[in-house]
């Protein structure tokens, strides 16, 4: 395990199996405090391999241990497609998580499909402005934003997070919270996700990287590469006062400065 100060916590384990126990255990640890402090726990997820890498947190201990009455479950991206869509986000972690755990289902927030992305970025962020109001999201210290217990991200291996990509105009964005784009390199285009203010403001970031086609962009992203690096979208991941954590295989942190040092 690594700190670097600036670019957060990095855990690199020796295989998947590893990764998915250490992420487990980390979320359950999150949601335990995060209960214990404020009675619930939001939590944001992405889509794509992160997913089945959640998977232990379907077993023991945690479908006894972990509060799950108390989890209310969004979303960091989505793509815009029906829900039953075999692109969705919503359908993959219903399928591989949220349908095997105990989940209150009036606090899974997923985007309304029936809209087009645009007016689905503006609902969903009226919706995470009432729970704001509510405090079932806890608000920023230093800005305006929520600030979700928890927002899981993956990474692509272009360097994109939720579905902020490179060089893309969506990364400029300040004043929302939730915004859309409709032209995403990566199918499907039309998109919607929270924005670099949201995800900075969080209490934890996580990002879960795996697999060597991801090993380059896992470099720009957290060593220390020069200017190269400044406009990959997970190098701009940086928690103003929240927790940022790494999970990456052995694979993705092939190429890190400090990969000789777990191997
Ligand atoms: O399109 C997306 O891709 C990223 C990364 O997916 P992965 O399968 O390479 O891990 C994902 O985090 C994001 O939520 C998704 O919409």
């Amino acid at each position: 395990m690594e700190s670097n100060k600036e670019r957060g916590e990095v855990r690199i384990h020796e295989n998947l199996d590893e990764l998915s126990t250490d992420l487990a255990d980390y979320v359950a640890e999150l949601s335990e405090a995060s209960v214990k402090e404020r009675g619930v726990f939001a939590i944001a997820l992405s889509g794509g391999s992160l997913i089945s890498l959640m998977r232990n947190l379907c077993g023991a201990p945690y479908n006894k241990t972990v509060d799950w009455s108390k989890w209310y479950i969004f979303w960091a991206d989505e793509r815009v497609v029906a829900k039953n869509h075999v692109d969705s986000n919503y359908k993959l972690a219903k399928d591989h998580l949220l349908s095997k755990l105990p989940i209150v289902p009036s606090h899974v927030h997923s985007i309304n499909d029936s809209l087009t992305a645009e007016e689905a970025a503006n609902e969903y962020e009226f919706v995470i402005r009432q729970l704001v109001r509510t405090r079932v999201i806890n608000v920023s210290d230093i800005s305006d934003c929520p600030k979700f217990d928890l927002i899981l991200l993956g990474m692509g291996p272009d360097g994109h997070v939720a579905s902020l990509f490179p060089n893309h105009a969506v990364l400029e964005e300040k004043n929302e919270w939730v915004t859309f784009i409709t032209t995403s390199p990566k199918p499907p285009p039309e998109r919607i996700t929270f924005t670099l203010p949201v995800i900075n403001s969080a209490a934890n970031v996580v990002v879960v990287v795996t697999g060597s086609g991801k090993a380059e962009a896992a470099r720009l992203a957290i060593d220390d590469v020069g200017p190269e690096c400044e406009v990959l979208p997970a190098r701009m991941i940086e928690p103003v006062v929240g927790k940022l954590v790494w999970f990456l295989d052995n694979h993705a942190g092939s190429k890190l400065k400090s990969f000789s040092q777990f191997s």
